[in-house]
């Protein structure tokens, strides 16, 4: 291992197992925790691997040759994801996103998304099925994703201009491919296609015109992201942020823009359209507007463990429940009520809320305690 190479996972990513309670939990939808926020996305990521090296996601120098990834025995196989995102549906959940590292790199997505496409409400009804990718390989992968029961995609695009895009995935991939990405997600159906942008100062920021104008009429839904200090590698800068106030600003200038209402509770975006209708933007602001207050959001990790924050420093230990861990005394949970249960529990014990305590001590203890990485926890 290098000197540079962080800690490996088991530091990390410390775990909890969580305790089965012996009453069942709340019903279904009453089922909140100590802010009183509701569940309603699950962000699943299914691999820590990747073909690019974002500088703000995975610097080089940091997962580079000598970095331990997980092995294939460590990850949840589809089975096991399939039964904990029934579990987590039945307790709230109404969004399954399929993230990673990169998510197409994953042999036999397809069957995954197939399986996570049957899933029904209590109700009956089919839940969204999303994904977020870096569209390396969307276009030869789309059609077969749309037809498993993929319902829409976001492709996370930094650039328009060639040389600033190899030089933020630095592993020298061409702007070209993920366009030709992002046009077949459109043709197989896979709609509205969401592109996602993490705006860094002076590194990107001249990038906003050139994407307005390339996406203008496309159909494709635009979102800015303010660069945030999510995991310990990144080498995040306060200075590097530019703010979505400022940035909605600089388009406005040229481009005058609609504000929109927002679709629903907790949503990470404010919206925008071009007055002239031909594009939809959003800026996510977790920096500088947090919106905890309404976060519904929980994240599984690809060896099965719970995060109730993008910034948190421990995860709860699913793999532990499914498989049982004879070293420390489990027998696997067999019966999905109980498992249900122990779900219910940990999300009612919530109270996270990173970005609103950005700045004050509770997240300076945080930081010391090493968060999760964004590669790991998939954004
Ligand atoms: N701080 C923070 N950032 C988030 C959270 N959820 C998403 N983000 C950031 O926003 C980016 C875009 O989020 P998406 O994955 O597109 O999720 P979404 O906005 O819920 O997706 P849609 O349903 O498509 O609108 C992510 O890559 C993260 O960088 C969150 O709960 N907290
Ligand atoms: C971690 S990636 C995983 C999925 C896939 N590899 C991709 O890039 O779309 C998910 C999202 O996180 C975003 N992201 C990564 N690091 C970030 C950071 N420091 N600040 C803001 N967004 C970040 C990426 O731009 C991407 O849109
Ligand atoms: S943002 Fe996505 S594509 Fe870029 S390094 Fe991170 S996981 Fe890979
Ligand atoms: S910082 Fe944590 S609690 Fe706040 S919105 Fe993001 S994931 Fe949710």
């Amino acid at each position: 291992m290098s000197e540079r190479t962080i800690p490996i996972v088991d530091h990390r990513y410390a775990s909890s197992v969580p305790e089965i309670p012996q009453q069942g939990p709340a019903p279904a939808g009453l089922l909140a925790d100590r802010l009183g926020r509701p569940l309603h996305d699950l962000r699943i990521s299914i691999t820590d691997r990747c073909n690019f090296r974002c500088t703000y996601c995975m610097p080089k120098d940091v997962f580079d040759a000598h970095y331990e990834f997980l092995r294939h025995a460590d990850l949840l196989r589809f089975e096991e994801i399939d039964r904990l995102a029934r579990v987590f549906v039945q307790l709230g959940v109404r969004k399954l996103r399929i993230t990673g590292g990169e998510p197409l790199l994953r042999k036999g997505v397809e069957d995954l998304v197939a399986m996570l496409a049957a899933i029904r409400t209590p109700e009956g009804d089919p839940v969204e099925l999303t994904m977020t990718t870096n569209a390396s390989i969307l276009a030869r992968k789309a059609r077969a994703l749309k037809a498993a029961g993929l319902n829409r995609i976001t492709v996370s695009l930094d650039a328009l201009d060639d040389r600033v895009f190899r030089r933020m995935n630095d592993v020298d991939f061409p702007v070209r491919t993920v366009l030709d990405g992002i046009a077949e997600a459109q043709a197989a159906g896979l709609a509205p296609v969401k592109v996602n942008m993490v705006v860094q100062r002076g590194v990107n920021d001249d990038q906003l015109l050139p994407m307005i104008e390339h996406f203008r009429g496309s159909g494709v839904v635009l979102r800015f992201i303010e660069f945030m200090d999510v995991g310990n590698t990144n080498g995040w800068r306060m200075d590097q942020v530019v703010p979505s106030a400022e940035l909605i600003q600089r388009i406005a200038a040229s481009h005058p823009l609609h504000p929109l209402d927002p679709t629903a509770p907790g949503e990470t975006a404010e919206r925008w359209l071009l007055d002239d209708g031909s594009l939809e933007i959003g800026a996510i602001s977790s920096v500088t507007r947090a919106f905890c207050r309404d976060c519904n959001r929980a994240r599984l990790s690809m060896e099965g463990k719970l995060y109730l924050c993008l910034f948190a420093t421990h995860g709860h230990d699913l793999r532990a429940l499914l498989r049982g861990d004879p070293q420390a005394g489990l027998k696997p949970v067999v019966d999905d009520a109980d498992l249900r249960a122990a779900l219910a529990q940990v999300w009612s014990r919530r109270d996270d809320r990173y970005s609103e305590l950005r700045g004050t001590e509770a997240a300076a203890a945080l930081r010391a305690e090493r968060k999760v990485e964004m590669s790991y926890i998939g954004g």
